[in-house]
């Protein structure tokens, strides 16, 4: 059987269109992110072309983790050698390479938002800044955004000639650079920038990876912000094989500098691309579809898209609005519970979303009081909790000494008696004589301020070379069970002996799961290697995939992701959209991103969708009082049901419809949505043809990457087998049968 027969014809022509550049726009679940996969497998199966010469792009971790199994599961030999990463990712694997032609050492830190926190915390310190009139958040904003448009600090201070406010932030954004760069650190938004900065002005580095990456593939294009744009323009330019695919109704990062002129200006750009619509939609039922299209419709300036599903018209849209947040809450717990009890739905199947972190925490007490097992994608990373942060600063220090924020953590984690004054008397020193913290340590006894403060600091300078040592002769695990044993860390806490110390303990005795299991993944395990993986690690990461719990997050979060069984909760005026958004002075613009979002949540539902609200809800220690989101009013009604708006007046649903709703929703009535479906895809009249099996469950059978395996499971899965095997060495695997090429043994 052909490998690419499970694809339509729209999909086929976006797999097999290799050369030139090629957009493809289209809404949610339409195969986006398939088309993408399968193009990697066609390009080297088909086309011979080397996986070292392909590099695939997308926005989190968790995608670009699963778009990885789906091409390892489709091709075998080889695939490692397939850059498939995070735009953060693959340019920290330039600047590993190439950092030090910017005058950095290759081994830099990465700051995370806390360390840039601190930074910043000290500049204005430093800087005489009166932190009441002038926050550090507002700073650091104001940086990251120059960042993602590529705008330096000396760019910066020309743009800011005479406003008083903006030449104090380009004082503070090049004195904030220049603390980076002194610390041998990037922060999030300087690994895009200076990868930009290394391809623009070093030819060398640039041809090598114009020739390196023959074929760029990137996902959730419409997120993409002016630094990713050049970046990605940089290294597809040349032969220009720039393969993006994204959904200009999906775009929702306008906050982090989202550009989403990137998507609707690419054929500007690229006069030749071949412009390529999906309009099936193989996620969601015709009932959750038509929800999606009669909320999105409301956006003025979209490019129009029609999306249609095979799929029947299925269960209608759920809604009901609550008294308080806690009913809510409750109802929603017990939906769940009830649906798992009946084998409707496994925890795994259900995902509950929200529009901001603070709504889970009554979530989260109904599930625990139910007995659910729940996961918070986003809630308290583990990397940033206080004991975790602590270890880590150890090795970052012992991986490089010029990270000052690490070195100020740790001089007195344990107590050893040297206070802040004599961290201060340092750190002026370093300052004055050029070197950072670490090297004036080690020169304490040159520092006349500090007197018997010095005895202090050298056993703490000697312990730190001790723990080089250790890494280097024995490895990391090594490393970090020194760590703990020489500074007491862990004994320290069962002195203390309380649950809060105990469950410390069981988060480094998971942070040495981490180091240990890292060294046995990694072909060579080195500590910036180890260091560089955690602090991209984004919160979705904490995503396993066996499926036993309900899943919570943001909205945010939820992008490219999929569920059976999904509550979208919150729904009221004032909070989603949010009343920042109704009050802004752009309005309009708010809304509709916040309406994109709503989009992107309706869309993550494949079978059932849930929408819940509730009339009153704490929010900040304050009781509020919301109507139903405009968005909810925004869906057909017909598709909806449920104990809805009738108890209150005010909310009455539907005398607040504005007219032209209406008038759209009596069109729709008049060409069903199913009617339409059932045509066109008997116009699509794509063949069905799939071969039979020579395996069956049970069987042994053999891949070419991940050897022997016994098959758990076979699903007819439509136009292709799925076939789930559990292999000897890498564990179980679900892959489609024509691209497995599995051979009974
Ligand atoms: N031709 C096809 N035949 C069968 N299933 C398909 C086909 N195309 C896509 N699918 C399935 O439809 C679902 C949605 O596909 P995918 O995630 O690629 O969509 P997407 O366009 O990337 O969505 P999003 O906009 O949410 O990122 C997936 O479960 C995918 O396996
Ligand atoms: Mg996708």
């Amino acid at each position: 059987m052909n490998t690419y027969d499970s694809l339509n014809e729209q999909q086929k022509l976006g797999v097999f269109t290799t050369e030139g550049p090629v957009l493809i726009l289209a809404g949610a679940g339409s195969g986006k992110t398939r088309v993408l996969t399968h193009r990697v497998a066609y390009l080297i199966e088909e086309k011979g072309v080397a996986p070292y010469h392909i590099m695939a792009i997308t926005f989190t971790n968790k995608a670009a983790g699963e778009m990885r199994e789906r091409i390892d599961s489709m091709i075998g030999m080889g695939s490692e050698s397939i850059w498939v990463s995070t735009f953060h990712s693959s340019c920290v694997r330039i600047l590993r390479r190439f950092a030090d032609r910017l005058g950095y050492d290759n081994s830099f830190t990465i700051y995370d938002t806390d360390d840039s926190k601190t930074l910043m915390k000290d500049i204005c310190k430093r800087l005489e800044i009166d932190t009441k009139m002038y926050k550090e958040k507002t700073f650091l904003n104001v940086i990251s955004s120059a960042k993602n448009e590529l705008i330096s600090p000396e760019e910066f201070a020309q743009n800011a000639i005479g406003d008083f406010n903006k030449t104090r932030q380009a004082q503070v954004y090049r004195e904030y650079q220049a603390r980076l760069k002194a610390n041998n650190a990037m922060d999030f938004d300087d690994l895009i920038m200076k990868t930009v900065e290394l391809l623009k002005f070093d030819t060398e580095v640039r041809n090598f990876y114009q020739e390196k990456f023959q074929y760029i593939m990137v996902d959730e294009y419409q997120d993409t912000n002016t630094a990713q744009f050049e970046l990605v323009r940089l290294l597809a330019s040349g032969r220009e094989n720039l393969c993006v695919v994204g959904d200009d109704d999906q775009s929702i990062y306008k906050f982090r500098g989202a550009n989403i002129y990137n998507i609707l200006n690419f054929e500007k750009h690229y006069p030749n691309a071949t412009v390529i619509k999906l309009e099936q939609n193989y996620r969601s039922t015709a009932n959750i579809l038509n929800a999606a299209n009669g909320v999105i419709a409301n956006n003025r300036g979209r490019k129009e898209k029609r999306l249609w599903t095979e799929s029947g018209d299925g269960e209608k849209i759920y809604f009901q609005q609550f008294d308080s947040a806690y009913e809510e809450a409750d109802f929603i717990a017990r939906d769940i519970a009830a649906r798992v009890r009946r084998s409707e739905y496994q925890y795994g199947d259900c995902a509950i979303l929200y529009r901001t972190n603070g709504q889970s925490r009554m979530l989260e007490e109904k599930l625990i009081m139910s007995g659910i097992p729940y996961k918070i994608v986003g809630g308290v990373n583990f990397y940033a909790r206080r004991e975790v942060k602590d270890l880590l600063s150890y090795m970052k220090v012992v991986d490089n000494a010029q990270d000052d924020l690490a070195v100020q953590r740790i001089i007195n984690v344990p107590k050893r008696g040297i206070g802040a004054t004599s961290i201060g008397k340092a750190s002026d020193y370093a300052y004055r004589m050029g070197l950072n913290l670490f090297e004036a340590l080690e020169r304490a006894e040159e520092i006349p301020t500090l007197g018997r403060a010095a005895g202090k600091i050298a056993p703490f300078v000697d312990l730190i070379h001790h723990f080089r040592k250790v890494c280097a002769n024995e490895g990391l695990s090594a490393l970090l069970q020194e760590i703990i044993t020489e500074t007491g860390y862990v004994e320290e806490l069962k002195v203390e002996g309380t649950d809060e110390a105990q469950a410390r303990i069981e988060n480094i005795d998971e942070l040495i799961t981490k180091v240990v299991s890292y060294e046995q993944e990694t072909d060579e395990p080195t500590l910036s290697g180890f260091l560089e993986e955690v602090a991209l690690v984004a919160d979705i990461d904490s995503l396993d995939d066996d499926g036993s719990y309900v899943v919570l997050m943001t909205l945010h979060s939820a992008k490219g992701l999929e569920f059976p069984n999904v509550y979208l909760s919150g729904m009221e005026d004032g909070l989603f959209p949010s009343y920042m958004s109704i009050t802004a002075d752009n309005s309009d613009e708010e809304i509709e991103e916040e309406r994109r979002l709503c989009y992107v949540g309706i869309t993550r539902a494949k079978e059932r969708l849930t929408i819940t609200g509730a009339r009153m809800r704490m929010m900040r220690g304050e009781t509020q009082y919301h109507g139903i989101s405009r968005f909810v009013k925004e869906i057909p009604e017909d598709l909806i049901q449920g104990n809805t708006w009738e108890p209150k007046p005010k909310d009455d649903f539907f005398s607040e419809r504005p007219m032209s709703n209406r008038q759209k929703m009596c069109n729709m009535k008049k060409t069903p949505l199913a009617a339409q479906t059932y045509q066109a895809a008997k116009d699509f009249g794509t063949k069905i043809q799939k071969n039979s099996l020579d395996y069956g469950e049970g069987d042994r059978v053999k891949h070419v990457k991940f050897g022997e395996g016994t098959v758990v499971q076979i699903n007819d899965g439509g136009r292709d087998f799925e076939v789930t095997v559990e292999f000897d060495g890498a564990g179980r695997k679900k892959m489609f049968a024509s691209f497995a090429k599995l051979q009974k043994v």
